[in-house]
């Protein structure tokens, strides 16, 4: 069972436009709506596929409102904490060149009590669960170590906590020392304050975060793939994604391809090319859609350990 916590949910806006232009009316060729949030993602994407997963997050206003029908229509497994203040919108304006711009809103102001709440329901559902993932930003006014508490409490409860998270919340979350996190190059590269331009350079880099006390740093590469480095291993997994359509979600859904199977037993290696063949296949699909088995199927990543470590990254 795998246990999602999104502190900052969102009902996620798609917007397909021709070529952007600034300051002009555009219009949007397609759009879709869908409930979103980091670990909301992970959740659809793990039930999307058979595995076993509950989302945590909090949920008010009229937005919340549709949150929930949203989420009931895609029969997603939840435990949502109630609370006064509207969640928010995240909109995503994708170009036809596959060029995406998105503009996250900063999301509602939680009371202490409600985060007590958000703290003790999850604290209440992951003992006896295999991982926590705690995923996305935090709204505003919760403060930095809200992750590190969220650390403490899933392993005192003998749960496994994967973070996917960025800025100072990231920094609170290593700090506890976490199974996994799963940043992108350019969260990364803000989490040990150098840029990371090569295979060499990312390896290096996460090396550098298990020195800390993390055991695995899953690093999402977009069209480069992914890496997953531990404390003496690094893989690399590549999979092309012959017609992208939305990158929106992708990350989620590699974090759940990894888990999934890291919770079914699997090596790294493995569990890093499921992630990758689930993050290729939402690429695929519009909005920040979830794959589908029938998604996966035409999916095959190539996974290494001869790594090419002078390779610049492309995104
Ligand atoms: N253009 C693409 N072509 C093929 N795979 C992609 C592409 N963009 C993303 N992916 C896959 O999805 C994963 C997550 O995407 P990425 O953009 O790196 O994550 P994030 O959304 O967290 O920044 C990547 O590791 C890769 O496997
Ligand atoms: O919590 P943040 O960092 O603002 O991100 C939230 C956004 O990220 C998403 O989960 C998509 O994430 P990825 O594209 O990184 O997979 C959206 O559903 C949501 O709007």
């Amino acid at each position: 069972m795998i246990i999602t916590l999104t502190p900052n949910p969102s009902l996620d806006r798609t917007l397909s436009v021709g070529d952007l232009v600034r300051g002009e009316v555009n219009r949007a060729v397609a759009s879709t709506l869908e409930p979103g949030g980091k670990g909301v993602n992970v959740t659809r994407a793990l039930l999307a596929n058979g595995s076993d997963s509950v989302a945590v997050f909090p949920c008010g206003g009229n937005n919340g409102r549709l949150m929930e029908l949203l989420i009931s229509e895609e029969h997603v497994a939840t435990r949502i904490v109630p609370v006064a203040s509207a969640i928010r919108v995240n909109t995503a304006i994708i170009e036809p060149d596959g060029t995406t711009t998105k503009v996250n809103e900063a999301g509602p102001h939680l009371s202490p009590a409600e985060v007590a709440c958000l703290l003790d329901t999850t604290e209440e559902l992951i003992t006896g669960a295999g991982w926590l993932a705690l995923c996305g930003a935090l709204p505003p006014g919760l403060p930095d170590d809200f992750t590190t508490q969220v650390v403490r409490r899933a392993r005192a409860a003998g749960a496994s906590v994967a973070i996917d998270a960025s800025g100072a919340a990231l920094r609170a979350g290593v700090d506890a020392c976490p199974q996994l996190i799963k940043p992108n190059r350019t969260e990364l590269a803000e989490l040990v304050g150098r840029d990371l331009e090569t295979v060499d350079q990312v390896c290096s880099a996460a090396r550098d975060v298990i020195r800390e006390g993390v055991t695995t740093v899953i690093v999402s590469l977009g069209k480069d793939g992914a890496l997953a480095v531990g404390e003496r291993c690094a893989i690399h997994a590549h999979a092309v994604a012959p017609k992208p359509k939305s990158t929106v979600g992708a990350g989620d859904s590699l974090l759940a391809g990894v888990l999934s199977a890291l919770d079914s037993g699997h090596d790294l290696a493995e569990s890093l090319r499921t992630g990758v063949v689930w993050g290729t296949a939402a690429v695929q699909l519009p909005g920040s859609r979830m794959p589908t088995p029938a998604d996966l199927a035409g999916v095959h990543a190539t996974i290494t350990t001869d790594l090419d470590g002078s390779r610049r990254l492309t995104d």
